[in-house]
């Protein structure tokens, strides 16, 4: 089965993430690609300040981009990716939708919509069931379904395997790479020899992000995980990679062995994007991992990593991994539309 796909906001750096990700995919093919007015009639190598590590695939160097318009994105599209500012997305992904269009979108507006699925597929794929309450709610035929922020698709796998040990209470600290700011979010002169702690909206979103993730649909309604989530967000001179300190409040006793076991089996996912195992876990001999430079990569980019397991009065600490472009952006919206072509949505 081939599925035609299309990317909002292609000529950006999650936009390059995406079309790296999606050469040689086994079920995904590029179709079209938008970005801005400037962008629209030349040719993607044109248009495009390639800036990933791979060379632009030669099939999509020639195709020319689009306006991020429903008028220039042909019928025959199954499936568009986004990547466009928020504040951009938030104003054509509903003409889109209007069209009839399939979205799964990485931009953060209407991550937090009671009829938007916030999906990651290991996690919570069954809230793709609020699709049909979109629909309803909204009268059209497209869906929109989104996957979270980067830095809160880092945690949530291993707070999710941890929950059932009653998950009450989570404090995180982030060191967050500049990549996750864009190419221009932070200047050289402001990062080198440097941290940064404050990244405006960061927190809420870690906050609200995460339980939502880990609450519960009955096939009406979402409930949101009662747990309190508590998160201080720092911008640090890595280039990707975030890496998160994390203490939790757990109900029942459990022990680092437990914690570390229950991650390893926390189950994966059979899709093509997806990692052979969801969590690896650094044991007491590796105390200093995961790193970002060194474990980044683990898994194509797409698995978390954690380590440093150790027990505390109210639970457990300790730190996880993953890549914020690859898992927490780009990846993870390839991975919901292959979640929607194996849940039969397209
Ligand atoms: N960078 C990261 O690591 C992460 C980013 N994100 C989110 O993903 C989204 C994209 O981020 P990023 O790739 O860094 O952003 P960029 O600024 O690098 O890219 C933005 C893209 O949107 C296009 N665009 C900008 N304005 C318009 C417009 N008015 N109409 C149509 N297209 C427009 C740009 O086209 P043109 O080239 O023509 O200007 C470009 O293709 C954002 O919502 C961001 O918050 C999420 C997680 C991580
Ligand atoms: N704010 C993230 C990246 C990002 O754009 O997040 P979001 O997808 O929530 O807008 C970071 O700085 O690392």
């Amino acid at each position: 089965m081939t599925v035609r796909v299309g990317i909002l906001g292609a000529t950006g750096a999650v936009g390059q993430r995406f079309i790296q990700l999606l050469d040689g995919h086994p079920t995904f093919e590029i179709g079209a690609l938008t970005a801005s007015k400037a962008s629209a009639g030349k040719t993607y190598k044109e248009a495009a300040k390639w800036r990933v590590s791979t060379p632009i695939p030669e099939d999509v160097a020639e195709i020319v981009v689009g306006r991020t318009d429903p008028a220039d994105v042909p019928d025959d599209i199954d499936l568009l990716f986004s990547s466009l500012p928020s504040g951009v997305a938030a104003e054509v992904e509903p003409q889109f939708l209007e069209e009839g269009f399939v979205i799964s979108s990485n931009s953060s507006n209407d991550r937090m919509a009671e009829d938007v699925p916030l999906t990651i597929p290991e996690i919570n794929g069954d809230h793709l069931g609020l699709i049909e309450v979109q629909r309803d709610n909204r009268g059209w035929d497209g869906a929109l379904i989104k996957n979270p922020n980067c830095s809160t698709i880092t945690m949530v796998p291993t707070l999710a395997a941890l929950d059932e040990f009653g998950l009450d209470r989570v404090h995180v600290t982030t060191l967050q790479a500049v990549s996750g700011a864009g190419y221009s979010g932070v200047t050289s002169m402001e990062i080198i020899d440097n941290a940064i702690p404050h990244i405006g909206g960061e927190e809420p979103k870690m906050e609200t992000e995460s339980r939502k993730l880990l609450g519960s649909f009955d096939g009406a309604e979402l409930s949101m995980h009662g747990a309190e989530v508590n998160a201080s967000c720092n911008r640090i001179p890595t280039l990707d990679g975030h890496l998160e300190s994390v203490f939790v409040d757990l109900a029942d006793d459990v022990t680092p062995e437990d914690a570390r076991n229950a991650m390893e089996n926390y189950p994966g996912i059979d899709l093509p994007s997806a990692p052979e195992q969801l969590i690896h876990v650094f044991g007491e001999d590796q105390p200093d991992r995961p790193q970002p430079r060194l474990d980044r990569d683990r898994e194509n980019g797409m698995q978390i990593s954690a380590g440093g397991i150790t027990e505390t009065p109210q639970g457990l600490k300790y730190n996880c991994l993953a890549h914020n472009t690859v898992r927490g952006a780009a990846g993870a919206s390839v991975l919901n539309g292959e979640l929607l072509v194996e849940e039969g949505w397209i």
